[in-house]
């Protein structure tokens, strides 16, 4: 089994793109598709962006031959975040229920890891994020209500948002993965607005509760040069680690990030001023 793969490209290389190859090398539409695993690996920081929805049967993370490597987690971490239904993950043996909005942190060296849903009517979406690993951290469940709520931004400039944060130095401990979700209130539209860059580190987006006939014009580029790619709901953006990473609503939604680079500090980003974006 091969994995789809992208490669990585410079800020003068993507100014130069057009829609349908912004599109082809940034934007990831197979996601949550019922019974199957979907991954894609990025060479940005060989991050593997991806998602599991477990239907009527019990699913089990499998190997992938662009990895060389005799189980997927022999050199690698994962972070699970569920965006659908209850469910539940087992990692070598011991089970957690993942229900809404909780996630999973799966060190480096776990042999194995099942997927499951409670309910096949309102199946479990799991979203998947993993990157190479130097060291084995113990694998562990984080609850939304543990994931230290912090809310931002005003009504007054559309962006007020409540950043959940369940993988970074104080939450689940890992060896270069930072995870969480961010949830706009009603009437708010903008995330990571006022935007930042953060070039010691790529960075994952996944767009979910966006409302069916609504869509997300997700920005990226260096500030000064600033490009956009319409994103619907259960689709991703690897985003470049020298790219802002915002996002403008026709209505409110949320969507997870995970990153991975150099540090674990969620704080570790250069703001740009809004004046400042061309
Ligand atoms: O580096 C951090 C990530 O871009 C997000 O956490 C930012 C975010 O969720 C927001 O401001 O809305
Ligand atoms: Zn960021």
């Amino acid at each position: 089994m091969i994995m789809n793969q992208r490669y990585a490209q410079g800020p003068k290389e993507v100014a130069s793109l057009g829609t349908s190859e912004l599109r082809a090398n940034f934007l990831l539409e197979d996601l949550m598709q019922a019974g199957q695993f979907n991954f894609t690996y990025s060479h940005y920081d060989r991050a593997i962006t991806g998602s599991v929805v477990p239907v009527n049967e019990e699913l089990e993370l499998p190997v992938y031959e662009n990895l060389r490597a005799d189980y997927f987690l022999e050199r690698r971490e994962l972070g699970i975040i569920n965006v659908g239904g209850d469910g539940k993950v087992s990692v070598d043996g011991t089970t957690y229920e993942v229900n809404r909005l909780d996630a999973v942190y799966v060190g480096k060296g776990s042999k194995s890891v099942v997927f499951s849903s409670v309910s096949a009517e309102n199946p479990a979406k799991f979203f998947l994020y993993s990157v190479p690993a130097h060291k084995e951290y113990p694998h562990q469940l984080v609850k939304k209500e543990n994931a230290f709520p912090t809310t931002v931004g005003s009504k007054d400039t559309a962006n007020e948002r409540t950043i959940y944060k369940y993988i970074h130095m104080e939450g689940a401990r890992s060896c270069q993965m930072v995870m969480g979700l961010t949830i706009l209130s009603t009437g708010s539209v903008w995330n990571t607005m006022p935007s930042h860059v953060h070039d010691r580190r790529m960075e994952s987006y996944f767009y979910f509760d966006v409302p069916e006939d609504q869509v997300v014009f997700h920005f990226m580029g260096q500030p000064q040069e600033t490009r956009h790619l319409v994103v619907q709901n259960h689709q991703a953006i690897i985003s470049p680690p020298w790219s802002i990473h915002s996002g403008g609503g026709t209505s409110n939604y949320g969507f997870i990030w995970a990153m991975a680079g150099e540090n674990l500090v969620y704080s570790d980003m250069d703001a740009v001023a809004i004046k400042d974006l061309r």
